[in-house]
């Protein structure tokens, strides 16, 4: 229930954005929230007024409501800035008439200027710094215009009077979590984003070798703790600057591209793949003996043996790696000692005569 409630919510702050990461995607959804809220506020004014036959509030609440849904089409279509300004406007325009005509400042109504300096602060950035000191200024003095003036409301008695306080406090109070949430939230899915960017290698779409490496460091340790058998590996393009100076530096890429897509589809889920320079990857294989991965890895090397990558022009590239495999000794204290074994490996295998695999290892299991 309250999960289905957010992603409504969700869904309404999100309608018009396409760019799910764009730089002035905080500020859209705080200026949508704004709006809607203010329509909600709107509705509840013109229900509780017309009902109370004070049609002069419920006149002023509809326009305020029209004008509202004009500011959220602008955000919808993209006029961002003629939203952001639109909506402190009609805000402390309603809010002053309210205070001081309407409900008297007893009624604590012009305790909302806060969420409009607040808004001001959130939504208006430093390329729009003069807009946010005049919306700031405006608020801050209708705000102690009203604390140090005494008006009488015309239409709210004085125990309609305290009852606004009470519902003023929990809509100001509400607008300012929901900000706040609002604006969390988006940084944390932001970071997110950014973390998962700097640990991608571009091309290849795998963990770049800064990713790998932090892997290879942990998977390391728990192995080594947990008493289990790990392999480590390193696979080599064979003659990969042959492919670039014969087919270009492009073709070179799509192979790059081509062969990390099989060797990710080869590896099983809980295996991890890396790609730890130029055209050279690892591959870090927990809980497992050095049999099995010698078995995975021959597997790759057939796969990739076997695929057909066509350039442009429809020339077939033929690929192959070389591997080098180690698993962890007991002996060993660093994670580094096991890649400089399985790149040992892979020295053999290329001085071997490419297109195969070498383990080196004494630890057997
Ligand atoms: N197209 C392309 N080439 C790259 C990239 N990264 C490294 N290279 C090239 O990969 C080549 C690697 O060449 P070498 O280290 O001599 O290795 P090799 O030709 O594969 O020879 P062996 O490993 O001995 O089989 C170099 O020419 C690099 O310029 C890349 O991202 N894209």
């Amino acid at each position: 229930m309250f999960s289905s409630i957010k992603q409504f919510i969700n869904t309404l702050l999100n309608i018009g954005f396409e760019d799910e990461f764009g730089n002035d995607l905080n500020q859209k959804h705080v200026v949508n929230f704004s709006y809607i809220i203010f329509c909600v506020g709107c509705l509840f004014l013109i229900a509780v007024f017309t009902f109370r036959q004070m049609y002069s509030i419920t006149i002023l609440s509809t326009l305020g409501l029209l004008v509202a849904l004009v500011g959220l089409r602008y955000n919808f279509i993209g006029h961002l800035f003629r939203a952001q300004i639109l909506m402190p406007i009609i805000k402390i325009f309603q809010t002053s008439i309210l205070s001081l005509f309407y409900f008297g400042t007893e009624s604590g109504f012009h305790w909302f200027f806060v969420n409009v300096i607040a808004y001001a602060l959130v939504v208006f950035r430093t390329d729009r710094q003069a807009v946010k000191y005049w919306v700031v200024g405006i608020s801050l003095a209708l705000f102690l215009l009203c604390e140090l003036t005494d008006t009488n409301g015309l239409y709210l008695n004085s125990t309609d009077q305290e009852l606004s306080v009470i519902l003023v406090f929990f809509a100001v109070s509400f607008n300012f979590a929901m900000v706040i949430n609002l604006v969390i939230s988006r940084l944390k899915s932001v970071n997110q984003h950014l973390r998962i960017l700097a640990e991608k290698d571009e091309l290849t779409g795998l963990s770049n070798r800064r990713k790998v490496l932090a892997d290879a460091v942990n998977i390391f340790a728990d192995s080594i703790i947990n008493r289990e058998s790990c392999v480590f590996s390193i696979v080599d393009l064979d003659h990969f600057k042959k492919i670039n100076d014969t087919f270009g530096h492009e073709a070179g890429d799509l192979v790059l591209a081509k062969v990390s897509a099989m060797m990710a589809s080869v590896i099983r889920p809980q295996d991890e793949i890396g790609r730890y320079g130029g055209e050279e990857f690892i591959v870090i294989m927990r809980g497992t003996s050095i049999k099995d991965a010698a078995d995975i890895m021959e597997a790759m090397r057939r796969s990739v043996e076997d695929m057909l990558i066509e350039t442009e022009n429809g020339i077939v590239i033929p690929v192959t790696i070389s591997i080098g495999l180690a698993a962890i000794d007991p002996g060993v204290s660093r994670y580094e000692e096991i890649l400089a074994q399985a790149d040992k490996g892979l020295y053999v295998a290329k001085r071997s005569g490419r297109n195969r695999l070498s383990v080196q290892s004494d630890y057997q299991n």
